[in-house]
């Protein structure tokens, strides 16, 4: 039981470090510390990692290596170990590399989908078709993504009744699981409340997962906003590793430890060992030479 009756007791967090986290980093990072992060994630207890993606090398290079990746990790029982793909050709990858389980992503913008994907919104629902019916076919769960859906770098405003109709649409075609993205962390509190209860009269809440980056400082303020409406399951990324290769100047997804902490703060589970999660996040910070992220890791571990 949370210390608050109105919070969920339980969260669920889908760790994105490596796929998210890492896509965009110039620097050419190797497998084996790509490697090295998805099994200290493991070792810290995340029960969900998107361990890379199947996309063009051309259009993210640095996840060009993600089938390696998902040979050398070692793997926990009961972990679920994700792979993104965008048509049937990254499912088929991501298959044959042994990922459990595939997300594919669409916008709530025409914009970002034809700057992401290369087309339309309706284009890509329907590219995401055969692959569904693969994955079916395959006995492979299909989580879905909604990019853009607090704004947009390219659009600006984006309509909540639009960010409800790439939703449903990805429910209807069998995704067993809708986590929706503040692609350019514009989004406050006030209008994330409002987007997940619009969603909630269509979609159970437990169902619905949120995707903050940090980029004005909103995120955590946006979780805690998603909490009270019931939302139980975030996407985050060690360190605040991240950004988006097509939303220029976005930073970070909202850290894992200043999730973690949060949780910890308001008395809900989540299974996750914070010192041995700052330490995954150091790691990969020192290997990256860049500073951490996570205001909650610099603290502990400056201590
Ligand atoms: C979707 C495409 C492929 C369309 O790209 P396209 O150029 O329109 O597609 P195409 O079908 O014409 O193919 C072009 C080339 O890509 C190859 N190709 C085609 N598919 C694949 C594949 N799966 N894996 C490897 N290669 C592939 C294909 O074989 C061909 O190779 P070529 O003949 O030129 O040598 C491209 O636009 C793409 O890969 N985009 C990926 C963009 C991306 O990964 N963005 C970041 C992830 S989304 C995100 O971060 C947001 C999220 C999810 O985190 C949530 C949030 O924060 O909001």
């Amino acid at each position: 039981m949370s210390l608050s009756m109105n919070l969920p007791s339980k969260v669920r967090l889908v760790e994105v470090g490596p796929r998210d986290g890492l896509q965009n980093e110039k620097q050419p990072i190797s497998v084996a510390d790509k490697i090295q992060l998805v099994n200290d994630l493991n070792a810290a207890g995340l029960s969900t990692i998107e361990v890379g993606s199947f996309v063009s090398p051309k259009w993210v290079p640095q996840m060009a290596g993600s089938a390696e990746v998902f040979t050398g990790i070692e793997r926990k029982p009961g972990v679920v170990y994700q792979a993104l793909t965008p048509n049937l050709k990254g499912f088929e990858a991501a298959l044959a590399a042994g990922a459990d389980e595939v997300a594919v992503f669409a916008a709530a913008s025409e914009a970002f989908s034809q700057k992401n994907i290369n087309c339309s919104i309706s284009e890509s629902l329907e590219r995401f078709r055969d692959l569904m019916a693969a994955a079916q076919a395959a006995n492979i769960p299909v989580r879905g993504y909604v990019s853009c859906v607090l704004g947009c770098p390219y659009d600006g405003e984006v309509a909540p009744a639009q960010v409800l109709s790439v939703a449903r649409e990805l429910f209807a075609m069998g995704c067993y699981e809708v986590s929706v993205g503040d692609t350019i962390g514009v989004g406050t509190a006030g209008k994330t409340r409002a987007l997940f209860n619009l969603l909630a009269r269509e979609i159970p809440r437990e169902k619905l997962g949120g995707h903050f980056h940090d980029t004005y400082g909103q995120a955590l303020a946006n979780i805690y906003a998603s909490l009270q409406e019931g939302i139980e399951i975030f996407d985050s990324s060690v360190a605040g590793l991240g950004g988006c290769p097509y939303a220029k100047g976005a930073t970070g997804n909202v850290a894992t430890e200043d999730v973690v902490y949060l949780l910890n703060g308001l008395g809900i589970q989540h299974g996750i060992d914070l010192s041995r999660l700052a330490a995954a996040g150091q790691r990969i910070c020192d290997v990256l030479g860049r500073a951490n992220g996570s205001r909650v890791a610099r603290a502990l571990l400056s201590q």
